[in-house]
C-alpha cells in the first residue's frame, strides 16, 4: 500500500526508546506463554479440531467487537489516531462472515448472549476470577469475553491512549504468527479454499511485513508522557494476560463439555433432555437416536461385561 511505502524509511532508526521495541520486550515473555497455551499449541502441532476454532470465533467476535468500537469511538484521540486503520486492519466483519459459514445465517442466535452481558457486569467489574461456570458453556464463554470487553470499554472511556496496548496486541500477532496459524488452520480442519478463515485474510494488507514496520512507526510517534507510557506497557501485558486466560478458559470448557458427552453416553442419563449440548451448537436428539443411543450403550456395556468375564 501506498502508505505503507511512504513510512518504511523511518521505521529504520529505531531506538529503546520507542514504543514499539519497548512494548515488544515487556510483553516478550507473555508471548511466550500465549504461544504454549493449550489452544494455541493445537494450532502449532496441526491439530486444531472445528470445535476449538469455532470457540476461538466466538471469542474473538467479542473481542473485536469491543475493541473495535472503541476505536471507532476514539479515532479523533491524538493517541488513537496514528494508529487507527480500520480499513486494513478491522477483524469483525470477517469474524462474522466466518461465524454465519460455521453456523448458519442466524448464527448470531446460536452463538448466544451479549444483551444480557450488561447484567453479568457486575460480576467482571470486581475483576473475579472467572471460575464458576454458568448455565451453558456458551454464556461461560461469554462472561470471560466479556471481561475483556469490559476492560477495553473502560479504558476507551477513560484512558483512550491505552487502547494501542490492546491493538497492537491483536492486530500485529494476527499480522505475525495469526498468518501461519491460518493456514494450519485450513490444512488440520480440511476447510476448502479460503472459507472460515476470513479471520486470517488482510485484503487490505499487500505485505505484512512492511504494514507492520508502519505500525510500529505509527505507535513511536505518539506523544506519550512517562506515566501514559507506563501505563501503556502495564496495559499490554495485561492484554496479553486476558488473552490466555480466555484461551485457557476455552479450553477448559471444551474438556468440560467433552467429559459432559462422554458421561451423557457412559450413564445414559438424557432421560429428561430432548439435545445434546455443544457450545454453540444443540443437536437435536430425536427419540430414534436417542433410542439407538440406548442400545449401543446397552451393548457396549454386556461386550465389556462379556470381556471382563
Ligand atoms: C501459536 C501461537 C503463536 C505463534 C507461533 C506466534 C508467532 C509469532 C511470530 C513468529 C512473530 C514475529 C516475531 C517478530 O517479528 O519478531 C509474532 C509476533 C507477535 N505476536 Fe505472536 N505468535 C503466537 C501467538 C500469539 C498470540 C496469542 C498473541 C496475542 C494475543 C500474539 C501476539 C503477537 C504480537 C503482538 C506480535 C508482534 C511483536 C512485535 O513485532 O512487536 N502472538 N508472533
Amino acid at each position: 500500500m501506498e502508505t505503507e511505502k511512504k513510512t518504511q524509511t523511518t521505521t529504520d532508526h529505531m531506538t529503546d526508546r520507542d514504543l514499539s521495541e519497548q512494548i515488544k520486550k515487556v510483553t516478550k515473555e507473555s508471548h511466550v506463554r500465549a504461544e504454549n497455551t493449550e489452544l494455541m499449541l493445537s494450532f502449532q502441532r496441526g491439530q486444531v479440531s472445528l470445535q476449538q476454532y469455532k470457540l476461538l470465533l466466538c471469542s474473538l467476535y467479542e473481542i473485536y467487537q469491543a475493541l473495535e468500537e472503541e476505536l471507532d469511538r476514539n479515532s479523533d484521540h491524538p493517541g488513537v489516531a496514528p494508529i487507527y486503520f480500520p480499513a486494513e486492519l478491522a477483524r469483525l466483519e470477517s469474524i462474522e462472515k466466518d461465524l454465519e459459514y460455521f453456523y448458519g445465517l442466524n448464527w448470531r442466535e446460536k452463538i448466544v448472549v451479549p444483551g444480557s452481558n450488561k447484567k453479568i457486569q457486575p460480576q467482571t467489574q470486581t475483576g473475579t476470577p472467572l471460575t464458576y461456570f454458568s448455565r451453558t458453556d456458551v454464556s461461560l464463554m461469554i462472561i470471560q469475553s466479556t471481561n475483556h470487553s469490559y476492560f477495553t470499554f473502560q479504558i476507551g472511556k477513560e484512558n483512550p491512549e491505552f487502547l494501542v496496548a490492546h491493538a497492537y496486541t491483536r492486530y500485529l500477532g494476527d499480522l505475525s504468527g495469526g498468518q501461519v496459524l491460518g493456514r494450519i488452520a485450513q490444512k488440520s480442519m480440511g476447510l476448502k479454499g479460503s472459507e472460515g478463515l476470513s479471520f486470517f485474510a488482510f485484503p487490505g494488507v499487500s505485505s505484512p511485513n512492511l504494514f507492520k514496520q508502519l505500525y510500529r512507526s505509527r505507535m513511536n510517534s505518539v506523544e506519550l508522557t512517562e506515566e501514559q507510557r507506563n501505563g501503556v506497557l502495564e496495559e499490554a501485558v495485561r492484554a496479553f494476560e486476558l488473552n490466555i486466560q480466555v484461551f485457557d478458559d476455552l479450553q477448559k470448557m471444551l474438556s468440560v463439555t467433552e467429559n459432559k458427552q462422554q458421561s451423557c453416553l457412559a450413564h445414559s442419563r438424557s432421560v429428561n433432555s430432548k439435545t445434546l449440548q455443544i457450545p454453540g451448537t444443540l443437536i437435536s436428539a430425536s427419540p430414534l437416536l436417542r433410542m439407538v443411543l440406548g442400545v449401543f450403550v446397552a451393548l457396549a456395556t454386556v461386550s465389556m461385561g462379556i470381556y471382563a468375564f
